[in-house]
């Protein structure tokens, strides 16, 4: 018998998992909220996933893969898109970009943030039109910027007076008037990890708003005509559940907005809210959908402008986790389990840390469930560990898999499409998985998985 098994043994043996997590009715359940939207289980137990079976798709791909539901994916890009309406939608790049997902976001008509030279090269490179592109940065560098102007990018989203006197010397370099937003640190406090946190004053990102830089930057921008302010820009962090931390930073916004009008004569013809809408990760976690954060959101801003007699400016917003985050799980093959009596059930998968840093970076919560087949056997505690040389190398946390848990099963974790493979790394050597896009009974790899010729290209001599 494991430790921690289920129900009498909980109080006998001492639980050792957090409070939120319930031992579960039926320990084969994928529970919708955490999962994309066309998984199932077969009437053979295994997950199915856009009509592929996971073991059809372990066995043509390997483990670990990333596997994304593309349906599940357009679908969330069209939640939002319909759901904001006019505004237009920045898919946030840095939660997962490749070429692949570009072309769908080009099909879907959405709009992509970058926030590197880097994701700038796949944007282009996957055919997102220069003008749907907007370019973040607290340090973008000369060559960025250049690269970003010379492309024709749709706006710079400005952090820092250095950054200005660049991008003031490159447009009078090229003759060209790059348009801009000035990215403004409102002074939230959002309820979220600490790292993930960008809106509070003590950081690196943007303008502050009450230390009085961000009016000082829009009057510098305005006042020297060498670029064109499009408007004003806030992102308050990341994994954010309720709306009150985008009221606050609305109504700041918009004050400034005011202030702006005031003094120089003009209304700023767009405003940006940012992304970071939450998703569950666990069965405690209740994210919102996009219609109810576009109906909060619209109402926030039209309400404010109408209270300082402005017209609404032309919305944005830049959700990345919200909409690759659930379209995506990993699946990695059991290697050992070990039961440390009386502490735990340790399950080591052909992955770990390198492939998802979430869990030993923010202590992120995450789920798993066997997927190559049902089991009937009570659940157990377990924690997911990976093949790192590092006690930290924990995928997921507590999770109840079924007692009989075994070397070669199948498990998937599911959530995440953000800030994973972005993510990932090639910590102990060990090559990044492939992102394998599963639709209409098909699956194919649109990232391939590195190889240890990949590992070995960058070694001199
Ligand atoms: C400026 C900006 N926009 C958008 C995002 C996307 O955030 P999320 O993936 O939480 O929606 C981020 C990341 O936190 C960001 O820094
Ligand atoms: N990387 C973070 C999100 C914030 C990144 C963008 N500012 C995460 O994994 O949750």
């Amino acid at each position: 018998m494991r430790a921690h098994e289920a129900g009498a043994l909980h109080g006998d043996l001492g639980f050792s998992g957090p409070s939120w997590l319930r031992t579960p009715q039926d320990v084969n359940a994928l529970v919708p909220q955490l999962w994309p939207r066309t998984v199932e289980r077969t009437a053979g137990g295994e997950m199915a996933v856009g009509g592929v079976n996971i073991r059809k798709i372990a066995e043509q791909h390997g483990t670990p893969a990333y596997v994304l539901d593309e349906e599940d994916f357009r679908s969330r890009c069209r939640a939002f898109k319909e759901a904001f309406g006019g505004a237009e939608v920045f898919y946030a790049g840095k939660a997962f970009i490749a070429t692949h997902i570009v072309r769908i976001l080009v099909e879907e008509g959405l709009s992509l943030d970058v926030c590197t030279g880097g994701e700038l090269a796949v944007a282009l490179r996957g055919g997102m039109p220069p003008e749907r592109i907007g370019l973040h940065g607290n340090n973008k560098s000369v060559a960025e910027l250049t690269r970003a102007v010379e492309a024709g990018v749709g706006r710079i989203i400005v952090d820092s007076f250095d950054e200005i006197d660049r991008l003031t010397t490159i447009a009078k370099q090229t003759g060209t008037r790059p348009k801009v937003m000035v990215r403004v640190t409102v002074g939230v406090e959002a309820h979220t990890h600490e790292y993930i946190a960008t809106a509070h004053e003590d950081q690196k990102f943007g303008f502050s708003l009450s230390g009085g830089a961000a009016a000082a930057a829009v009057d510098r921008i305005i006042t020297e005509q060498a670029l064109e302010l499009r408007g004003l820009h806030s992102h308050i962090g990341s994994q954010i559940f309720d709306t009150s931390g985008f009221e606050v930073s609305a109504r700041r916004l918009l004050q400034l907005q005011a202030a702006i009008h005031d003094k120089h004569g003009i209304e700023l013809p767009e405003l940006d809210l940012g992304g970071g809408f939450g998703i569950a990760y666990t069965t405690q976690d209740t994210p919102a959908e996009p219609r109810d954060l576009a109906t909060d959101l619209m109402r926030i801003v039209k309400q404010e402008c109408a209270a300082l007699q402005l017209s609404v400016p032309h919305l944005s917003i830049e959700p990345g986790r919200a909409i690759v985050g659930p379209a995506m799980f990993t699946l990695y093959e059991v290697g050992t389990v070990k039961d440390v009596d009386g502490i735990r059930t340790y399950v080591s998968v052909d992955g770990g840390m390198s492939d998802n840093i979430r869990t030993a970076l923010y202590d992120a919560a995450y789920s798993a469930t066997l997927a190559g087949r049902a089991s009937t056997e009570p659940p157990i505690l377990a924690r997911v560990v990976g093949k790192h040389c590092e006690a930290g190398d924990i995928i997921v946390k507590d999770e109840f898999l079924p007692a009989d848990v075994r070397a070669g099963d199948l498990l998937a974790v599911p959530g995440t499409g953000a800030y994973c493979r972005s993510m990932a790394s090639n910590y102990n050597h060990v090559p990044r998985p492939p992102v394998v896009a599963v639709v209409d009974g098909e699956s194919r790899v649109i990232v391939r998985r590195e190889t240890e010729d990949d590992l070995l290209k960058l070694d001199v001599g």
